[in-house]
């Protein structure tokens, strides 16, 4: 089964330690330890775990399988997570693939017919799917059924083979980008939010004890609070400052500990890494505090448009420090403050409290 083959070649360059895609296959596994297995485990996300228990247990007492979940948001909040936990809550295997990686009609066909009863199928990257694989998606979802051509030129005859019902959780960074058709056939649709520090903090305090690192509440909330809400970070920061306090200290995590190892990281009290100060920077003193068009901001600071949209830009936007205009990125005043730089007075205010 294919497998996120191009997971690895979309990183952001040069890597960054809160980038918050997975960065290498040992941290795929070190990730797949402490990922949550039961909606109970679950941090976070109180509205959309609400609803999935529900839907579950309604579906499981009438022995069907869970309507098509569509998760949308940034990277690293869990949405692949929440595929599997939807397949052990209703007891069914999940079999995982990404839009990427189905090129042919044939490939989804293989997968959908292989299904079992009530099985979860997650496609992750879901609004890159071909359209010839999405024209079959859509009989498949709407009625358990495939058309697949058989034969080639006038002798080619179309049969239709019925599957078992299954469900369809599909993910994606980039909601806008689905097609319509697609989209409505998806009876559940969550979006997942950035964390706040309290839930980052019991991540990071559940993670710490499955790794065996000994944390105070002090030191699993600094890592919180640097971590731009996304759990993915906040385990990846935990991890590196295991190894600083273990090191330089007597390997108790505490707020000074985890402080000074953030810092010799390079991620800042509000949990920017250098390569937000380089997008900012870049506006502020290359545009003027913008407004600036992605495109021209992308070719500044030597990053990918597709990387600035979906993973430097949201928790920027989140926090107030950037905002998108028609006319393109404009800093607020809280950048230029960021920045150690005095607002000029047409900065837009938006301050930096939406996230705690
Ligand atoms: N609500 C949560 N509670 C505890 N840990 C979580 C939670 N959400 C995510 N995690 C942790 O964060 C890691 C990343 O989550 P996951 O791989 O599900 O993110 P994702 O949204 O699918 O990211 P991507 O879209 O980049 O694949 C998981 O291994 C898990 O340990």
């Amino acid at each position: 089964m294919a497998i996120h083959s191009d997971s690895l070649s979309s990183l952001p360059q040069p890597e960054r330690l809160i980038a918050p895609q997975s960065s290498s296959p040992n941290e795929d596994s070190a990730e797949r330890a402490l990922r949550p297995r039961e909606l109970n485990e679950y941090i976070g996300q109180h509205r959309v775990r609400e609803q999935l228990e529900i839907f579950i247990t309604a579906a499981k007492n009438r022995g069907e399988a869970l309507d098509h979940v569509l998760l949308f948001g940034p990277p690293g909040l869990g949405k692949t997570t929440l595929a599997h936990i939807v397949a052990h809550e209703m007891g069914v295997q999940l079999r995982q693939t990404s839009g990427p990686v189905l090129e042919r009609a044939g490939d989804l066909a293989a997968l959908l017919t292989n299904l079992e009863k009530n099985d979860v199928l997650f496609i992750d990257e879901i609004h890159r799917l071909s359209p010839v694989v999405e024209e079959i998606l859509y009989p498949a979802l709407e009625d358990f059924q495939i058309d697949i051509l058989i034969g080639e030129g006038p002798a080619a005859r179309s049969v239709k083979i019925d599957l078992q019902p299954f469900t369809l959780v599909g993910a994606t960074t980039r909601a806008g980008m689905l097609t319509n058709p697609l989209r409505d056939r998806f009876g559940i649709v969550s979006r997942l939010e950035f964390y706040n520090t309290e839930d980052l903090t019991h991540i990071v305090t559940r993670s710490a004890h499955l790794l065996n690192a000994s944390t105070t509440p002090d030191g699993a909330a600094e890592i919180a609070r640097r971590a731009r809400g996304t759990p993915r970070i906040a385990n990846r920061l935990l991890r590196r400052v295991r190894d600083y306090a273990e090191v330089k200290a007597n390997g108790n995590i505490d707020a000074t500990v985890a402080g000074a190892a953030l810092s010799m990281l390079e991620v800042d009290p509000q949990g920017l890494d250098l390569m937000d100060r380089k997008l900012l920077e870049a506006i502020v003193h290359k545009f003027d505090g913008g407004p600036v068009g992605v495109d021209s901001l992308a070719a500044a600071i030597g990053e990918e448009r597709d990387t600035i949209e979906d993973v430097i830009e949201p928790f920027l936007i989140q926090q107030g420090y950037l905002q998108r205009t028609p006319r393109g990125r404009t800093a607020t005043q809280t950048t230029w403050r960021h920045l150690g730089l005095t607002p000029p007075s047409g900065a837009s205010g938006a301050t930096s409290d939406l996230f705690d």
